[in-house]
């Protein structure tokens, strides 16, 4: 077997598979580090106290890296359902990185509300481009694999027409515009709490050959 798709479908096969109360546990954990790190974006504490506290999380890492998997692992949200990517980046439960989204499907795509704190800052005042890159790219994604083919993204093209505010209610919506064969095309936006679009995205996914 070679190729991309063998070797998602591998990887996601090899996953041990957490069950409701251990991802319960990680997703407070992962609640946690996200205020952990929003306090380190934002702390005036003295430098002794910098260097205190670090010294603390250092000790919590060791204890969390004591017992390690090989890769982050995968659930079933609610007991039920497919198995998800529970440390994606844009929605994950167990990934402090992820503001996270929490995804709902449309009759013709996908879309979410959301906040942002000043980790994912930019331009003062104002998210980095990376940021809603990122989110467009997986909301697009999981559009495109819900209506139409489930894939990689083989190319995401971005417009941003005014800058997307830190500390204010979000909404990000994709549909799907088309698809043929492995290809599936969508597009979508942000918009802001007066439901102005600050980033328009268009992408091609593309299911992997096995
Ligand atoms: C088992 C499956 C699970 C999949 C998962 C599902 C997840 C459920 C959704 C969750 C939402 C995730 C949302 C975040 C998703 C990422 O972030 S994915 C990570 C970023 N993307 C990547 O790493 C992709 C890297 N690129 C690749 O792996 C390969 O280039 C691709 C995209 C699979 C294409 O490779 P390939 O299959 O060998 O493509 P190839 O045969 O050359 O081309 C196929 C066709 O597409 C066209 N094409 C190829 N690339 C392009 C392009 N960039 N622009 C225009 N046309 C193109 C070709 O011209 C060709 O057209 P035809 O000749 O058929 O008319």
């Amino acid at each position: 077997m070679t190729g991309v798709g063998s070797a998602i479908e591998r990887a996601r096969r090899g996953r041990r598979a957490l069950d409701e109360e251990h991802l319960a546990a990680l997703a407070a954990l992962a609640d946690r580090v996200r205020e952990l790190t929003e306090a380190v974006v934002l702390t005036d504490v003295e430098i002794d106290e910098l260097a205190a506290v670090g010294e603390q999380v250092e000790a919590l890492t060791g204890r969390l890296a004591a017992v390690r998997r090989d890769a982050p692992p995968v659930a079933r949200y609610g007991g039920h359902g497919p198995l998800r990517h529970v440390t994606n980046p844009v929605t994950g439960l167990g990934n402090p990185l992820a503001p996270p989204l929490t995804i709902e499907f449309t009759e013709t795509g996908a879309r979410a509300g959301f906040t942002l704190n000043h980790v994912y800052e930019g331009p003062p005042t104002f998210v980095h481009g990376g940021i809603t890159a990122m989110i467009l790219d997986q909301v697009l994604g999981m559009a495109a694999a819900s209506k139409a083919v489930p894939g990689v993204t083989a190319s995401l093209e971005l417009r941003y027409r005014r800058p997307t505010p830190i500390g204010v209610p979000l909404t990000v919506e994709a549909e799907v515009t088309g698809s043929s064969g492995r290809r599936s095309h969508a597009a979508g936006r942000i918009l802001d709490p007066e439901g102005l679009v600050t980033v328009e995205a268009k992408a091609l996914f593309i299911a992997p050959q096995r």
